[in-house]
């Protein structure tokens, strides 16, 4: 992500000078955006960056605890130089959230430089899955680094000291996730059909029961059952595959845009790797632990697959929480300039204009095998809960108010309510998880599901607000949990930065491979490849 951040919002002379060490690896970068206590919430973070007119000079400066750098990965121990965000302040004016880059290590010894503090976080769920990743820990004090080192593309700060914006738009800051979401929806594909393709080879192989004289038993992927599971799968495998192979050409078609200043397709782009990755990278998990549960039996998948699940969990947090990028992608909360709601409006109206399915056709079972009319079938759908969606957040004077109210409405009536509201979500949500099949058997009509979907949302709001009693209620040492993010007296901040220092990783600042393998690749002049 250092790479793209610079291709993205560094000028030509930033580009020229900071691109060709990064190829060459004589400096190894990373991406430091999030912060302790902020995360989807990229506005909000704390770490400034200061013009010092006097000098010409930034002053980054990690003024609280939560400002404190926390995640990004190849930080803790091995990168030299980040790409940092922070508060851009000139003449005591908060400008907002802007890109520094910032040279960490000695690029001599590799020791962190004066006022910076650098370690790993710390051990991560999984032990050897994403383990082998140094996500890091780091606070600035009052580090300078020259005005040049501001990532100028977007906005300028002048040797006064005066902030310029250029015409370039702003939603260039986000290419970089757009070059990483994508790559995150090809490796989901990849992890889907790795996990297949042991499952399916297995089933073949695997035989159980139908031995009639004595012969063979029937291979397991015979069965129809083994089918239904394995196969759906099979086809998201595929599914997930094309999808990410159409991603990487938007966003080469994107980049090649984007040199010519030419930014129309930029909000698209956003759009589409911003869904899809959430849409891809969760039902993945799900997929691989179904994987998981039904060739349970064999060994080789815990050893492989359960890996690459443990693998695969983080994707649904980096780069983006894949709820807050649904989220975004359907009401354009964040970031507005990019998705802009006149898009969506257009696209949901012509979608309910043009949805005229013709009953004839939806009542013969082939029909079901036309793509277009099962795409038919999947856009009716995805406009009329759209409305649904459009028409409940109305009723609020803003649309992230309508969404809390509905899901944190305060409602309390002592401990049986509480417990007859668990029990109704209990069923309300196997009947929400199956009601395909209902409406299938014409037990529940469509008014009926969503009837049902209502109440289980009401059920939510109602057990919110003792939500954390019902989770104390099971009397759970802190010992027994083991987690600092689970603590009882939610000192969550503190004793997580603590703990991160007692990670044997940060015993020594200069880690173990350091003179075998980081230092000859920083000193060496290493030729790039030709192509
Ligand atoms: C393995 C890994 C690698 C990472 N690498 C990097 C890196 O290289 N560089 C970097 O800068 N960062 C990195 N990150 C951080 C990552 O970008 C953040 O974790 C991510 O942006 C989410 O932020 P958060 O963890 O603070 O979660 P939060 O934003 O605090 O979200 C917590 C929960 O609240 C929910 N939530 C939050 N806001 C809303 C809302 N408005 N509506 C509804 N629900 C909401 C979320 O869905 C989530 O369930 C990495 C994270 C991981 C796990």
């Amino acid at each position: 992500m250092f790479v793209p951040a610079i291709k993205g919002q560094g000028t030509d002379d930033q580009q020229q000078k900071w691109l060709p060490l990064a190829y060459k690896m004589q400096i190894i970068g990373c991406y430091a955006q999030t912060e302790l206590g902020h995360g989807s919430n990229v506005q909000g973070l704390e770490t400034t960056a200061t013009f010092d007119p006097r000098t010409d000079e930034f002053v980054i400066h990690s003024p609280t605890l939560t400002s404190s750098k926390w995640w990004p990965g190849g930080l803790g121990k091995v990168s030299t130089h980040a790409v940092v965000y922070a508060r851009l302040i000139t003449d005591g004016k908060d400008h907002g959230v802007h890109g520094f880059i910032v040279q960490l290590r000695s690029l001599e010894d590799h020791r962190p430089l004066p006022g910076i503090t650098i370690g790993d976080i710390g051990m991560k769920f999984g032990n050897g899955a994403y383990n082998t990743m140094d996500n890091g820990v780091l606070r600035f004090d009052h580090v300078r680094i020259p005005r040049n080192q501001m990532l100028m593309r977007v906005s300028q700060v002048t040797r006064e000291g005066k902030y310029r914006q250029s015409d370039v738009p702003r939603q260039l800051v986000y290419g970089t996730m757009v070059y990483v979401r994508q790559q995150i929806v090809a490796d989901a594909s990849c992890a889907l059909s790795r996990a297949v393709c042991i499952a399916t080879r297995y089933s073949a192989i695997r035989r159980q029961f139908g031995s009639r004289n004595g012969g063979p038993e029937t291979q397991v992927i015979d069965y129809k059952t083994q089918q239904s599971r394995l196969f759906p799968l099979l086809a998201s495998a595929y599914a997930f595959r094309f999808v990410g192979e159409w991603l990487k050409w938007l966003y080469t078609d994107v980049t090649q845009r984007l040199q010519a200043n030419d930014f129309s397709t930029l909000p698209e782009a956003h759009a589409c790797t911003a869904g899809l990755k959430s849409l891809t990278t969760l039902p993945l998990l799900m997929e691989l632990k179904n994987v998981e549960s039904y060739v349970e039996a064999m060994a080789i998948f815990a050893a492989v697959g359960f890996q690459n699940y443990l693998l695969f969990v983080p994707a649904c947090t980096y780069e983006g929480d894949n709820t807050v990028l649904l989220l975004q992608t359907e009401l354009n909360t964040e970031p507005k300039t990019i998705i802009k709601c006149d898009y969506n409006s257009w696209l949901l109206l012509n979608v309910c204009q043009t949805r005229k399915v013709d009953p004839v056709l939806r009542g013969m079972a082939e029909d079901w095998l036309k793509p277009g009319q099962v795409l038919e079938a999947f856009e009716a759908r995805a406009a009329r809960m759209s409305v649904s969606c459009a028409r409940n957040l109305s009723k609020f004077a803003n649309p992230e108010e309508g969404l809390s109210r509905n899901f944190n409405k305060i409602f309390l009536e002592g401990v049986k309510q509480q417990l007859e509201a668990l029990c109704g979500i209990y069923y309300l949500s196997l009947l929400h998880k199956h009601q395909g099949d209902f409406l299938a058997t014409s037990f529940l009509t469509p008014k009926h599901a969503a009837l049902a979907n209502d109440q289980l949302r009401a059920l939510y709001t109602k057990v919110r607000p003792n939500a954390i009693a019902l989770v104390d209620s099971f009397n759970y040492t802190d010992h027994f949990l083991g987690s600092i993010l689970g603590r009882y007296d939610g000192n969550v901040y503190p004793k997580l930065y603590e703990a991160a220092w007692r990670d044997p990783l940060n015993e020594s600042d200069i880690p173990d491979g350091y003179h075998e393998y980081i230092s000859p690749l920083l000193k060496k002049q290493l030729g790039s490849a030709r192509l």
